[in-house]
């Protein structure tokens, strides 16, 4: 039995399992179109509102909320850095945005609409989002970055150009098969799906995972990066979502990923939602910082009206750049 007649049907199979990382089964489904015909409200990028959002994660040990009367408003296009302590509701929120869950009370709005009234298949394709989840698949290099955007999994110009944005470009040519290296399945997440049903490797799969490679942490982060990248490819994006991306990188190629994340940004128009620690470089950019803390908002405005309060943002500030500038 082989598993896998052909690449497309690999590529069909793994860009599946890409999406379904993304799906929460309990989240019901819109059926709202997105972008809404008129577009109202929406610009090239996403008009986010939160209402009284509160957040529980369900089963959680604890009572204390996720998410706790979060209000705020994002403008389409705007560049948002949200910041606060360990556990403090950053990704909660990017979790609520991206519908893997429901806030338990309080409203989301997307350009003007109730977000649980979308089609989600719609929502989603219109974000690009970089979590701390650096999944990749038992596939080459190539078609790891080309399932972004994948219509266009052959298109090796666009997939090159979406590997330089990543920071790709150096780790690739190392390889001896360049970007039609086999990923190593053994040490991925999804490894045990190119498994015959009797546990064996069959035909040409097991001829290329003989042949594979495994890539370090910093590297995943690069070609996850650039599967991001390849996402803009499709013209839809109005959301980019980052989530501390960058953990495993140098300072000079995490500050080269948010710049090119920015200049990504600047052509498309799209709404960019930044979570990180290490916000010094990026802050002084931003329209808009959203100041966490035990899942309240307690400080919002841009980097001069928060020095200026000198209150919670202005501690992390100090603390963040001082460890950003002893890391470089
Ligand atoms: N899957 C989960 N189940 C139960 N509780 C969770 C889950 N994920 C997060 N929490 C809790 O929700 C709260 C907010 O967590 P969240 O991950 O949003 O914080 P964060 O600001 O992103 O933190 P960090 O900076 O550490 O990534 C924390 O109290 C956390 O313990």
């Amino acid at each position: 039995m082989r598993l896998f007649d052909d690449t497309r049907q690999k590529i069909s199979f793994f860009g599946q399992l890409f999406n379904l990382e993304k799906t929460a089964s309990v989240i019901e489904d819109g059926n709202l179109p997105y972008p809404l015909p008129d577009n109202k409200g929406g610009g090239g990028g996403m008009h986010i509102e939160l209402k009284n959002v509160c957040f529980t994660y369900p089963g959680a040990k604890s009572p204390k909320k996720a998410l706790s009367n979060v209000t705020f408003t994002i403008q389409p296009g705007a560049l948002v850095v949200i910041v606060g302590a360990n556990g403090s509701g950053k990704t909660s929120f990017l979790k609520l945005l991206t519908r893997l869950y429901n806030p338990d009370s309080g409203t989301i709005l997307i350009d003007g609409e109730d977000i649980r009234k979308y089609s989600m298949a719609d929502l989603r394709q219109t974000m690009a989002t970089l979590t701390q989840d650096h999944r990749l698949f038992p596939l080459s290099i190539s078609e790891n970055i080309g399932l972004g955007f994948s219509d266009k999994v052959d298109d090796e110009e666009m997939i090159r150009d979406a590997a330089a944005k990543g920071g790709a470009v150096q780790l690739i040519e190392k390889l001896d098969e360049k970007m039609k290296t086999i990923l190593e399945p053994r040490s991925l997440q999804y490894g045990n799906h190119v498994s015959a049903g009797d546990g064996t490797l069959l035909g040409k799969e097991l001829h290329a995972l003989r042949k594979s490679r495994d890539v370090s942490g910093g590297e995943r982060q690069r070609l996850v990066a650039s599967r991001t990248f390849m996402r803009f490819n499709s013209g839809k994006i109005k959301l980019v979502a980052i989530d501390e991306p960058s953990s495993a990188l140098d300072p000079e190629g995490e500050l080269e990923l948010f710049n090119n994340f920015l200049a990504a940004k600047q052509v498309n128009g799209c709404t960019m939602i930044c979570v990180t620690h290490r916000f010094g470089h990026l802050t002084k950019h931003a329209d808009q910082i959203i100041c966490l803390k035990d899942g309240e908002v307690v400080e919002m405005g841009n980097h001069s009206e928060l020095v200026a309060l000198g209150g919670e943002y202005l501690k992390m500030y100090h603390i963040q750049a001082r460890a950003f500038e002893s890391d470089s």
